[in-house]
């Protein structure tokens, strides 16, 4: 289990993954403006393992996703703006001075989410952030890094590409195919330690996999679901699977 604390929450002034721009344009003669983030592409890998019937999905803390459930947690507004940034960093903050100041810190840490609340299901997947590297060699090394399956470029098959946020970044994902089979694994996966990544790999079976996708319990990307679907049309013939989707 993710243990999550010493939470700190500072604006973003330079990031080596993103950088938010704002757009003035004329659209049909009236002036408008938009802000965006210019941020890497990405692809992400639905992977199949032949051997166990099994899809293989990573499952992260993604700090996004739990900073959305935090400010859920934060109470109503009583005068002055809920969740700051400050309340974020005392609710998860080292122990202070002892005293009153404890119960307080108490009260604030009994405010945070728990650590799953930040966990999602996902596909295998990685910035395209190497310019010598194809599309299909960063998504055969996100397998090896993240999942430990070594497969060779060629049996990575396109799917498709789209644009994985509309609204604010625009970035294109690129989803890839890749059968594997227990004599690919090479490893446990989990990430590349020296970036810091910790990610878990779990399994699936394919007869699960449908009700995983609608389980709205379950949190995840859309790429799962959408890929899960994918799967059930195009190759669920050649695995023998009735489809009642
Ligand atoms: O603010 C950040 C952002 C990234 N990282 C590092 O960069 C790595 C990026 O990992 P990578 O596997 O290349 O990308 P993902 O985080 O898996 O993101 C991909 O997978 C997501 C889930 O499918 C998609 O939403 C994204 O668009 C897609 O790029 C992370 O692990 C960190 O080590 C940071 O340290 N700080
Ligand atoms: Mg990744």
């Amino acid at each position: 289990m993710e243990q999550i604390n010493n939470i700190e929450v500072v604006p973003c002034t330079s990031s080596n993954y993103m950088k938010p721009f704002r757009v003035h344009y004329s659209q049909n003669g009236t002036r408008k403006s938009w802000d965006f983030m210019r941020t890497h592409d990405s692809v992400s890998i639905l992977i199949f393992n032949t051997s166990s019937h099994c899809f293989i999905l990573v499952k992260q803390f993604r700090p996004a996703v739990y900073m959305c459930e935090w400010e859920k947690h934060q109470p109503a507004p009583a005068g002055e703006e809920a969740g700051g940034a400050g309340d974020a960093a005392d609710a998860a903050g080292e122990e202070k001075a002892s005293g009153a100041g404890d119960v307080a810190d108490a009260e604030k840490r009994s405010r945070l989410p728990p650590p799953s609340a930040g966990v999602t299901y996902e596909l295998c997947a990685g910035l395209v952030d190497k310019p010598a590297l194809s599309l299909e060699e960063i998504a055969r090394q996100e397998v090896l890094e993240e999942c430990g399956y070594d497969v060779p470029v060629a049996k990575l098959r396109r799917i498709t590409s789209y644009r994985s946020g509309v609204g604010v970044t625009g970035a294109r994902q690129t989803m890839f195919y890749v059968e594997v089979s227990d004599e690919d694994c090479v490893g446990e996966g989990g990430g590349e330690p020296q970036e810091g990544e910790l990610i878990e790999v779990v399994k699936v079976p394919l007869l699960e996999a449908m009700n995983f996708a609608y389980d709205e319990n379950i949190p995840k990307t859309m790429g799962v679901i959408f890929s899960f679907l994918w799967f059930h049309s195009n190759m669920a013939p050649k695995y023998k699977i009735s489809t009642n989707v």
